[in-house]
């Protein structure tokens, strides 16, 4: 069944560029918002549910009503989620996160690298039940609460994995690889990118700052692979503020670039088979 994100959500308005056209998103600093920066803010509004996310979610709204309640409840409680983005969770974090949907084709295997408090990947997996997501977060605390959350509401099509994402490059290869707020585009790329099988392509949430990161990232991102990129405005018909994604599309595999801790503690020879040729720099 086609999702129904899908069937609302008209076609992307995008620049697509090769490496380094520049192109203007309209304001979208959606998410940067950092939980300790919220201590002591002002008291806590009441959560306001938007008409379209019906439309968005389809026959999964309830399901998305549970992750809402939860990112609302005990997100805040547990310092995952600035008090004072309690009222604008759908708008500024849940539905940002689902317009990317429409960019992820159908039956993707995907891995979202630095989940917090899981978005956008347990919004894609609850939007887009075609999908298989890896949830990828390292640290404790977070991995802690999402297990609860996740526990709940037993999505049939989700794996949480408390590890950085470098050190899943030899166990995890995926089609689409997704991140929201997790860092500059060129490190997040060398991060990312070999999580990736041949041709796979990264989603990155950004904010206004895009096209300008991407500028910036050009060489290195030619280095790591990188044949075509572009900056792409989604649900903007439906949201207050489109999301503004960068997308970009490998050649090939991915190149490992710069510090890799992890490559160094490979053993295994389905690993080694797997990027015998490539030259990790170990800067
Ligand atoms: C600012 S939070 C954003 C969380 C979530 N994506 C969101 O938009 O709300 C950045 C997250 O990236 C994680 N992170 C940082 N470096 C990482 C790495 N190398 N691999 C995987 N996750 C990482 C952090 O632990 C943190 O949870």
């Amino acid at each position: 069944m086609t999702p129904s994100w899908r069937r609302a959500c008209p076609p992307s308005r995008r620049a697509v560029s090769r490496i380094g056209t520049s192109w203007s998103c309209p304001p979208a600093d959606t998410f940067h918002v950092e939980p300790g920066d919220e201590q002591g803010a002002e008291p806590p509004l009441e959560l306001i549910r938007p008409a379209v996310v019906d439309d968005v979610f389809g026959v999964e709204v309830t399901l998305a009503d549970r992750y809402v309640h939860h990112l609302a409840d005990t997100g805040v409680s547990h310092g995952l989620i600035g008090p004072r983005e309690r009222p604008r969770l759908w708008e500024r974090h849940v539905l940002n996160c689902a317009a990317v949907a429409e960019l992820i084709p159908a039956g993707s295997r995907v891995a979202d690298v630095g989940s917090g408090a899981g978005l956008p990947g347990v919004v894609l997996a609850i939007a887009r039940p075609d999908l298989q997501v890896t949830l990828i977060e390292p640290l404790l605390r977070r991995v802690g609460w999402l297990t609860e959350v996740l526990d709940d509401l037993a999505l049939p099509n989700v794996e949480l994995r408390r590890a950085r994402a470098e050190q899943l490059w030899d166990e995890i290869e995926v089609d689409v690889v997704t991140s929201r707020a997790v860092a500059r585009l060129e490190e997040l790329a060398r991060l990312s990118l070999p999580l990736l099988r041949a041709g796979g392509t990264m989603l990155a949430l950004k904010g206004s700052s895009a096209v300008e990161e991407l500028s910036a990232a050009q060489s290195a991102l030619v280095q790591l692979g990188i044949r075509e990129s572009e900056v792409v405005c989604c649900g903007g018909e439906l949201l207050e503020h489109a999301t503004i994604v960068t997308r970009l599309v490998l050649g090939g595999r991915a190149q490992r670039l710069g510090s890799d801790r992890t490559t160094k503690k490979k053993s295994s020879g389905r690993a080694a088979r797997r990027h015998r040729g490539t030259q990790p720099n170990r800067r």
